[in-house]
């Protein structure tokens, strides 16, 4: 199975969860709690990964990051987002390097990045 597979299939058990009863399911809990629950959750886990990153150890990073990129895709189901508007734009980037985008950036109007 490839990385988009796995995602594809999380996304759609998230996109049926926000219909599920909260007490069977974690994430029609966080949709019960709300956007700023989740948006609480996803920074304990991005503080959590930099804490794994930072001791090096990389069986807690592991856990810590599919944590991060966990809460991350709820937080785009919220919205209805597709995992595959985040992997169209990675696409679009592959091959252009951050620091001529970054040129390109600040030598043309504004942009989600400025
Ligand atoms: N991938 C995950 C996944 N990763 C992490 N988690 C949960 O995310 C939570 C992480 O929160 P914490 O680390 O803060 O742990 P916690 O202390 O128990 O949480 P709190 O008490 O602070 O809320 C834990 O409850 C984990 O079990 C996940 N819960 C669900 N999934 C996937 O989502 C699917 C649907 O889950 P349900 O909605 O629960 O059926 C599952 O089949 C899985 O595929």
């Amino acid at each position: 199975m490839t990385a988009n597979d796995t995602l594809f299939r999380l996304a759609q058990v998230l996109e049926m969860r926000k219909q599920a009863d909260p007490d069977k399911s974690y994430v029609a809990q966080l949709h019960r709690k709300g956007l700023d629950h989740i948006l609480k959750k996803l920074g304990e886990e991005a503080i959590e990964t930099v804490i794994a990153g930072k001791a090096g150890d990389i069986d807690p990073l592991i856990y810590e990051t599919a944590d991060l990129w966990f809460h991350s895709l709820v937080l785009l189901s919220h919205y209805n987002i597709s995992p595959d508007a985040i992997l169209a734009e990675l696409d679009r980037r592959f091959g252009l390097s951050g620091l001529d985008e970054k040129a390109q950036r600040h030598s043309s109007p504004s942009s989600p990045r400025d």
